[in-house]
């Protein structure tokens, strides 16, 4: 059966862009895109026909009318149309272009050609209908705090490559192969949704990387208990903050003492029980990264 999506059109200024992200993000969209329109942005997002009905359309206009009046914005214009499944897996990456992350890495779309001049470490992707372009903020910070805790020049000389990590919700699989393309030793993922498994394992073929040294499995922290075969030296996390919470202390289980971990997805008010919950398990925080609304800790353990 050819699956049929709904293209979701929502203009808005700029302030809004965020806080629109996240909520398409609770609404189970994929492939999300910003286009710039003059003054205005122009999101367009894809929710699966199975997933969602014409009602649930309708309530996402209203928790984006609430949203933006809550913060005194103006209303985002919303439409929606259906495609098909060909359609929609071409119709998002025409707005998806190569981009520079950190002071290291260029994410580069699978279906352009790497710039041949770039000293940068390429992360190549088609995410298909996983989470992690590189387009979001929370996503950005893991893989700028993945350069400090992995390069050699890292300030903090306790810390040396190689390092035994784990990714945990790993979407596209974006960050695992960034950490090894920093000279990480292995990585393991794990997600629950089998569409991010399956974009991640494909990623790391995609990036010539040694299947080996990415294991991705379905499933979450309990799941790393099974395949885990050595402690862990980091874990980055880049989900939301409640499932973050309530993941705190199995994560510290499978990890060593001194230890690091880079916690994301977090909205800035959401971060002081983010960060209560680390140090009740013995983790101590030393950086808050903040970009718009988002914030990723790094702590300690
Ligand atoms: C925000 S995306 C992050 C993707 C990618 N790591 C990145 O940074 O761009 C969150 C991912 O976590 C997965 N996820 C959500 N809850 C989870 C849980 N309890 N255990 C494992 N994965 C989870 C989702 O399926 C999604 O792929």
């Amino acid at each position: 059966m050819t699956n049929t999506w709904w293209e979701i059109q929502i203009l808005c200024t700029p302030d809004l862009e965020d806080s629109i992200f996240w909520r398409l993000e609770t609404f189970g969209c994929r492939g999300v895109a910003v286009e710039k329109k003059d003054r205005f942005l122009l999101i367009r997002a894809y929710l699966s026909t199975l997933q969602a009905q014409l009602s649930d359309l309708t309530n996402l206009s209203t928790l984006l009318h609430e949203d933006s009046t809550a913060i005194g914005l103006p209303t985002p214009e919303l439409n929606w149309h259906q495609i098909n499944e060909e359609d929609w897996s071409t119709s998002w990456k025409q707005y998806w272009h190569p981009q520079e992350i950190g002071n290291l890495f260029l994410i580069n779309p699978a279906w352009l050609p790497i710039p041949p001049s770039t000293s940068k470490l390429v992360i190549r992707l088609d995410p298909g209908v996983a989470f992690g372009t590189g387009n979001h903020a929370t996503t950005q910070l893991c893989l700028e705090s993945l350069e400090k805790y992995l390069t050699q020049n890292s300030s903090n000389t306790s810390i040396t490559a190689p390092q035994v990590i784990a990714d945990i919700g790993c979407g596209s699989g974006i960050l695992g192969i960034g950490a090894l393309l920093l000279g990480a030793k292995k990585v393991y993922g794990v997600d629950n949704d089998p569409l991010a498994v399956e974009s991640t394992n494909s990623n790391c073929i995609l990036n010539h990387l040694n299947p080996e040294k990415l294991t991705c499995a379905l499933g979450s922290v309990h799941t790393l208990t099974e395949i885990l075969t050595e402690p862990l030296d980091g874990i980055v996390c880049n989900i939301l903050a409640d499932v973050i919470i309530e993941l705190i202390p199995q994560m510290t289980d499978l990890v060593k003492s001194g230890s690091w971990g880079i916690f994301s997805g977090i909205l800035v008010e959401q971060s002081p029980s983010v960060i209560t919950t680390l140090e009740k398990n013995s983790w101590v925080v030393d950086q808050v990264w903040q970009r718009q609304e988002w914030c990723c800790l790094n702590a300690r353990r």
